[in-house]
Parts: structure tokens; sequence; C-alpha cells
């Protein structure tokens, strides 16, 4: 029995995300045909906010893994990466224990991105038949996706897709309760109450234009079962042709000359919304970035100021142009790409949210970096 083990899972149920179906597609679906394919999992059926994070900051053996299967959305991929930050060998897991989503979460921006990326058609049924087909697959292959750091006035952070403040985030976060009845249509409903009833937010914004600077990111497609994680960082110790990254590595080396194009610029005023993302989706409705690319370590900003717009109906013009691709091309949308910027609030009021998850702090900098983590991506 022992050599017919296609390798081993650690697998993460939240049993209340999304609509609360995630046990259920375990034991009726993802189970049975991990059995079938003779990959063996291990099981943490979480509690609570933090439970995957201290079992990953804490788990001594993942290096047997060929990797790690989260049943949830967004929020409970930002947790597990936050909790395998804070361990010694962080930097050499993130780029050699692929991260495999099934969507039970009501929002699943990274997951959409990287099937995106494959064709996927964008909606509900498709996204959640093509990730159990890539997670339960012998021949599931894994491939890079940029990875973030975060600094807010408390603590740092690793990131994967998102920061919002205003509108957005409040949208987020305020139709939370909609969860489980309306899953994604959660984020319509709450928008139209708040076009309607729109605040301004006052704050510093500061960033830095991107530029390449050399760094040309490739996708490292490899195989998920052909290797266990501690086979895959052995092997990246052992080639010599590039050493391992150990900790962060920021794409604005401070060493390095800046460029003119690369002056920060900075902007204070009163905002409506300022939205940063790292990857195309950020659900499974139409690509809010559509130029960004999983590998790639640029941060889309877009921002809309107070004084730019004319009335209300401009917001919900916003809201309903996301879902037709065209909000970007609204006059009143700025948008620049950018290697790093800083959010200071001066206004009380809004949630400053990070990956779809609120963070506690007044000011918050996201930088590109040239670290990377591997998420499950494709079967064939
Ligand atoms: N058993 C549990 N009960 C309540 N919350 C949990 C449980 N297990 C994990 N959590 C927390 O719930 C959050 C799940 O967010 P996630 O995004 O994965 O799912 P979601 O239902 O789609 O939520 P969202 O709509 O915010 O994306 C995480 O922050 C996680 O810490």
């Amino acid at each position: 029995m022992e050599e017919q083990c296609r390798g081993n899972l650690l697998v993460f149920i939240n049993p209340h995300s999304g609509k609360g179906k995630s046990l259920e597609t375990f034991a009726h679906t993802v189970g049975p045909k991990l059995d079938r394919s003779l990959v063996r999992y291990e099981v943490v059926v979480t509690t609570g906010p933090n439970h995957a994070r201290n079992v990953l900051m804490t788990k001594p053996d993942l290096g047997k893994f060929n990797g790690v299967l989260i049943l949830s959305g967004d929020g409970l991929v930002f947790e597990a990466l936050n909790g395998i930050l804070c361990r010694e060998d962080a930097f050499r897991l993130f780029p050699t224990l692929p991260i495999g989503i099934v969507p039970s979460g009501s929002g699943n921006g990274l997951l959409s991105s990287v099937l995106a990326k494959y064709g996927t058609k964008m909606d509900e049924k498709s996204i959640m038949d093509r990730a159990l087909e890539v997670v339960t697959s012998v021949s599931a292959k894994a491939e890079s996706v940029a990875l973030y750091h975060v600094k807010t006035d408390k603590q740092t952070y690793a990131s994967f897709l998102s920061m919002g403040w205003g509108l957005m985030a409040d949208i987020d976060i305020e139709s939370e309760q909609w969860r489980r009845t309306l899953g994604a249509h959660r984020f319509t409903l709450s928008g139209f109450f708040r076009s309607f009833h729109l605040r301004t937010y006052k704050g510093k914004l500061t960033y830095r234009p991107y530029k390449p600077r050399n760094f040309s990111p490739s996708s490292n497609v490899f195989n998920v079962y052909d290797k266990t994680v501690q086979q895959r960082i052995n092997e990246i110790k052992e080639s010599h042709e590039k050493p391992p990254l150990e900790g962060w590595e920021l794409h604005g080396n401070d060493n390095e000359k800046v460029s003119e194009e690369e002056e920060e610029v900075t902007i204070e005023d009163e905002f409506i919304n300022v939205y940063a993302v790292t990857l195309s989706h950020i659900s499974s409705d139409g690509p809010f970035a559509p130029s960004a690319k999983l590998e790639e370590n640029r941060i889309h900003l877009s921002y809309i100021l107070y004084k730019d717009i004319g009335t209300r109906i401009d917001i919900a013009k916003y809201l309903l142009a996301i879902e037709h691709e065209k909000h970007l091309d609204l006059p009143f949308v700025k948008r620049v790409e950018v290697s790093s910027m800083t959010l200071d609030t001066i206004s009380e009021g809004s949630y400053v949210v990070l990956d779809g998850e609120v963070v506690d702090t007044k000011s918050v900098t996201v930088s590109s970096t040239r670290n990377n983590i591997c998420v499950f991506s494709s079967s064939a």
C-alpha cells in the first residue's frame, strides 16, 4: 500500500465559510476523489479565527506534504500565509508549499485570477468544477503568484490580492451580513446602498510609479506530486543557479538610484475610494485589473477623488461599470501602476481592508517584492 500513495496534503476546512457547505464538499467530493487518486490527507476543521494560523505557525512536519488545501475564501488563505510568515523557514516554504483552493468562501479573488489565466468561465459553477478538478488531480500543477509586503502601525503582513479604503472597502465589510443569503450578490446590493449614502474620506496617498528594474518574473510551473515540500527546499538549496530568498526582497532596493519617473507622488485630499489590486480578479465577476499577471509584482492602484466626481450617479455608474470591465475608463477614476504606496488615513470611519480582511491601522504601506508563493493552477 505504501508505494501506492501518490502524495500527502494538509487540508483546512472552514465549516462556516460562504454558504456553509465546505464540510459537505469535502466529505462528498474532495475526500473521495483524493482517495481514488491515492492522495493522503490530514484534515483540520477550523474552529474559529486564527486556528489555521496557529497550526501553520507551529507545525513541525510541513516538509512531508505536497501542498495545502484550503476550503474557504481569500480570508483563510491570508490567515494561512501570515501564519507561515511567523516561521523561521517562511521564505523557504512560500515558493515550495503549493496552496490549493476549493472556493467555499464568498470572496475568491486569488482562485478566480489563477483560473482566469487558463480560460475558465467566471461563474460560480465553472470555478467550483475547475477548482475541484485541479486540486484532486494527480497531475496537478502549481505556479508562482507574487507576494507583497505590507506594513501597518502595528504589524507586517504578507498579502497577495488587494488593499482598499473608502467606498469599496466599506461595501466589502458592510455586506458581510448577507454572506450566507446572497453570496457574491451581496456586493451589488451593498454597493447601491453606499452610492446613495455617499461618504468622503480625507487621507494622504503617496506612491512610487512602477519600473521593472531588470526584474523579469516567471511562472515557475511545477508538478505538485513530483516532490514533497522538503524535497523542493533541498533541491533549491543544492542548485547553485540562484541563491534562495531567505527574507523579504523589496522591489525598490534603497541602494539603487531612483529614476525621475519613479519619484514619489503625494496627494492629500478628500477621497471616495482607494483600491489597489495585485491580481486581475477580486471576485468571480469580471476582472478588476485586466492587465495584472499572477507572477508580476506591480500594484495596480486606482482612486477616486471627491472633487473629480459630478454627482452620486457617477458612483453608481462606477460600481455598475466594474461588472462590465469599463470602470477604469471612467474619467474620474485615476489609475497608476506602482511599486509602493502609503495611505495615511485622516478621516475616521472607514476600514483599511487587506486581501478582504479588516486591519486595525491608520497608516498602511504596500510594497512590491521579488518574493512569491505558489498556487495550484491547472491539471493538464
Ligand atoms: N470555524 C470558524 N468559525 C468562524 N470563523 C472562522 C472559522 N474558521 C475560520 N474562520 C475565519 O473566517 C474567515 C473566513 O474568511 P474566508 O474569506 O475564508 O471565508 P468567507 O466566508 O468567504 O469570508 P469572506 O466573505 O470574508 O471572504 C477567516 O478570517 C477565518 O479566520
